[in-house]
């Protein structure tokens, strides 16, 4: 039977009975399991929520009735019941499905961001807005996770949803009682063994349906219906099962299929997740005062080897970066020095306690960021192109790029051995090259390339490779280049300032604006270096789903891309000495 194949839209499924539903339940959990792993993507979460999405496009009249989800990694059904069948093969690949909701792709996607805890405020603005402009029929629903709730802005949303004017809101949590690991706080247990009295939401002023069965679609149906007849702020409290119906996603130890990666081609060398995670289990046996802190994401970041090590020195404080942040200022008062492991654009969401809770006060704490650059497959909101731009412009934050596995060893240990201040390690997600040997030394930077005088390359992290093969292939072209891996990236060594190159390359994955070539720049003037600078970078635009290398060849970051740019360069007279 292709019941799933009759559904075009939405309105498709108003009609079906029980048994229908069970069945076309089950067809999608198959489509669900045959697809992704195939493409890679977010399995188990989508898994969970079959039931809910059914029940969800058959009482609500989306898009007149808004449905956001938050972070937006559990829309798989969500898109497969709305006209993206067809082309649900090309998932999380260039040109094709979005991982995430996406507007381009259909109007019954509103929010685009992969980043957790968003939905509730995007709920009580539209619903603001619904109401303003005269549409008060229509019902605002935010679907939002357990583990997305342990953020700080779903509290600001419930707090605000709770007051003012009522607001036909459907609040839908999706408690499958995990994040990627078990959701962490004094939430779940409140959600575990709600009091026979008023709940959380209650005390806040909104109205609470459940909890109700999320597998039994006609009882969510009956939930969400009374929830959209109350006509104000209500939670429906749903239980399901992160990857509910496929054995290997439900009996996952780690994060129950979270996010599978697409079939490998072949064994990879441990990543740069791994090495982070085993040296700083080093770091940890030599540095009894050194606390790991993760948001709810321990496996990802590679603090589990940490986790085991010292079970009593390691910190999930749950999808909550500034808390994480924050905390860290704390325990760095307490005389302890903080890594802060998270990836590099949730960090975003923690400038605020970066720059003024940890920078302001000069503590030492080490963040340790991953995934930084293109990460690809998830698209624009997940690059971490934007952390050299933001703690370049911390007064005493020291960021450092490691180019391989040898120099992130060094690194991590010199920025933790670091008391004077804040610093970070940044790095890309996969795995690092094989070490590239430095040829000498030029202040606090390697040499890896000694071309000469004329022209100096400088490239940030992994980078350097490029520019390595770069400066071989203008060798054979009759150009000098000499390149140098900063190591310590931020703020820019005054030794690089001076050094009488007529062209000065900077090469960073990450926007240019305000980026490492920034920095050199003002580096530069400050030292009244007449040297043509050329700053190569991503250009400051979101960066839509690609592969990490499509991409940095995209933008210009390859060693072909590093060379015709140099060649393009105009050459100077030279200059009379
Ligand atoms: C600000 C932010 N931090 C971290 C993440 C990484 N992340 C993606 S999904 C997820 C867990 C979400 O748990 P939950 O909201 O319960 O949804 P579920 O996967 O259980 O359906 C995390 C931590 C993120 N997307 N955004
Ligand atoms: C949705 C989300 O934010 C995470 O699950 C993210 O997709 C993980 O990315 P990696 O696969 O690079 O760990
Ligand atoms: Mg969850």
């Amino acid at each position: 039977m292709n019941l799933l194949g009759a559904i075009g839209s939405p309105a498709d499924l108003r009609d079906l009975g029980r048994a229908e539903l069970d069945a076309l339940a089950a067809e999608i959990r198959c489509s669900l399991v045959a697809s992704v792993t195939c493409t890679g993507g977010h399995l188990g979460p989508s898994l969970g929520v079959v039931e809910l999405t059914l029940a969800l496009h058959r009482v609500f009249d989306s898009p007149a009735d808004p449905i956001v989800w938050d972070t937006g990694h559990q829309a798989y059904v969500h898109k497969l019941l709305t006209g993206r069948q067809d082309g649900f093969g090309t998932l999380r690949q260039a040109g094709g499905l979005s991982g995430y909701p996406n507007r381009a792709e259909s109007p019954h996607d509103w929010v685009e961001n992969s980043h957790a805890s968003t939905a509730l405020a995007y709920a009580d603005g539209l619903a603001r807005a619904l109401q303003l402009r005269g549409e008060s029929e229509a019902t605002v629903v935010a679907v939002v996770g357990d583990g997305a709730l342990t953020g700080g802005m779903c509290w600001e949303g419930l707090n605000n949803l709770g007051a003012g004017p009522p607001r036909a809101v459907v609040v839908v949590l999706n408690d499958n009682g995990r994040s990627y690991a078990p959701t962490v706080g004094g939430l779940p247990p409140h959600l575990a063994d709600l009091p026979a009295g008023p709940s959380l939401f209650e005390l806040l002023g909104l109205a609470y349906v459940g909890p109700v069965d999320g597998h039994d679609v006609e009882a969510v149906e009956e939930a969400l219906r009374k929830a959209r007849a109350l006509r104000s702020p209500v939670v429906v409290h749903v239980r399901t099962t992160k990857g509910r119906g496929y054995f290997p996603a439900e009996s996952d130890p780690h994060d129950r299929l979270h996010a599978v990666p697409p079939p490998r081609t072949g064994p990879s060398a441990p990543g740069w997740t791994a090495q982070a995670g085993d040296e700083l289990v080093r770091i940890g046996e030599r540095r009894p005062d050194v606390v790991a802190l993760t948001a709810a994401m321990l496996e990802p970041t590679g603090l589990a080897p940490f986790a085991a090590a010292f079970p009593d020195r390691v910190v999930d404080v749950g999808i909550a970066e500034q808390h994480a942040v924050t905390s860290a200022a704390g325990l760095a008062l307490g005389g302890l020095h903080p890594v802060v492991a998270v990836y590099s654009t949730f960090l975003n969401r923690a400038f605020d306690q970066v720059l003024l809770d940890v920078g302001l006060h000069r503590l030492p704490v080490t963040f340790l960021l991953d995934r930084a650059g293109i990460t690809g497959a998830d698209g624009p909101s997940h690059n971490g192109m934007w952390d050299l731009s933001v703690l370049g412009i911390v007064p005493g934050m020291r960021v450092a790029a490691p180019r391989d596995a040898t120099r992130l060893r060094e690194l991590l240990g010199e920025a933790v051995d670091d008391d004077r201040g804040p610093t970070a390690v940044r790095f890309p997600k996969g795995s690092p090259c094989a070490d590239l040997p430095a040829v000498g030394r030029l202040g606090g930077a390697d040499v890896l390339v000694d071309g000469g005088s004329d022209v100096l390359v400088l490239a940030v992290g992994p980078l350097a490779a490029a520019a390595v093969a770069a400066a071989c292939d203008l060798r054979a072209a009759g150009v000098g280049v000499t390149v140098v891996d900063p190591r310590w990236v931020l703020p820019v060594d005054p030794a690089l300032a001076t050094t009488g190159h007529r062209l000065v390359v900077t090469v960073e994955d990450n926007g240019l604006a305000g980026g490492f070539g920034d920095a050199v720049g003002r580096a530069l003037r400050e030292a009244g270096s007449d040297a043509d600078l050329l700053t190569l970078g991503l250009r400051q635009e979101y960066v839509q789903v690609g592969e990490r290398e499509t991409l940095l060849a995209e933008h210009g970051l390859d060693a072909a891309g590093i060379a015709t740019a140099i060649l393009a360069q105009p050459k100077r007279r030279a200059r009379a000495r």
